[in-house]
């Protein structure tokens, strides 16, 4: 029986084998541990259980065992389980080891930003090779002074390397969704700060985004409780203008604040 679309699980499924293809290649996993997130008809399945290491998913639907169970194999297992509800790190240990894994999925929406984060908390896991919806996807890649740059954008930048391998208009989707699609790819970047300072750097970062037409002196000011002369001149003896706003600045320049943050 052909199987009915899940909208309360995301299912938009893909078929364009062209497109596959430039996932699988972009993301790189020849002889490499693999986790995906939501197989669903195996679209990617197919070719990441072949060319990986070792494969292992997540899939929510229970109705998709059947359909799944053909990929299965000593090297490629499933988890038919809700991705969200699993001590992830754990099952990843057990079954790689200490060994790295490489994250590649069609997402489902509405648990890409949960993905993200659990992504960037295991260390382990060393790239992302993710489809997301296109606006989430323009933040995620988006360089300072632009619209999309926001906290995301600077947070996620700061642990990874972003880059977009392809735009993915909403009609290449059984069914056909109501926005547009981006894969990008996240590359883990070890910038060697102690773990304080990463800490500090997101409430920094998350601080400065807070309220978007206020300056960086009246936004850190507000959550750090520090009168705003010191940190006009704090900022102006880093090379910032005392009117600085959160948008005009890069990773580096908030990474150098973070540094030099002694409040
Ligand atoms: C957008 S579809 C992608 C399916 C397939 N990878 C493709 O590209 O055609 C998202 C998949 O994630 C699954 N899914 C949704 N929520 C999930 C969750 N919380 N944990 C695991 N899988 C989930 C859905 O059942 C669906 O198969």
């Amino acid at each position: 029986m052909e199987h009915q679309a899940k909208k309360k699980f995301g299912q938009n499924f893909l078929t364009d084998t062209n497109l596959l293809k430039k996932i699988v290649d972009s993301a790189n996993i020849k002889d490499k541990n693999v986790l995906e997130i939501g197989p669903g008809l195996g679209a990617l399945t197919q070719f990441l259980t072949v060319q990986s290491k070792k494969y292992l998913a997540y899939e929510i639907d229970l109705s998709l065992v059947d359909t799944l169970k053909k990929f299965e194999s000593e090297k490629a297992q499933f988890i038919f389980k809700d991705f969200m509800e699993d001590d992830v790190t754990k099952t990843l240990l057990n079954y790689f080891q200490n060994e790295e894994v490489h994250l590649v999925g069609n997402l489902p929406y509405y648990i890409t930003t949960p993905i993200i984060f659990e992504f960037l908390k295991y260390d382990h896991l060393k790239t992302a090779t993710i489809m997301v919806q296109k606006e989430v996807g323009d933040r995620i890649i988006s360089d300072r002074n632009l619209k999309t740059y926001n906290g995301f954008s600077a947070i996620l930048q700061y642990y990874t390397k972003v880059s977009r391998v392809v735009n993915v208009n909403r009609k290449m989707f059984n069914p056909v969704p109501k926005v547009d699609s981006m894969v990008v790819k996240l590359e883990k970047i070890d910038r060697r700060l102690p773990k304080e300072q990463e800490i500090l750097y997101e409430k920094i970062v998350k601080s400065a985004f807070m309220h978007k037409r206020k300056t960086m002196v009246n936004n850190l000011s507000e959550t750090f409780n520090i009168p705003k002369i010191e940190l006009q001149q704090f900022l102006n003896k880093l090379g910032f203008k005392e009117t600085a706003r959160a948008e005009e600045l890069s990773v580096e320049d908030f990474i150098l604040i973070t540094k030099s943050f002694n409040y």
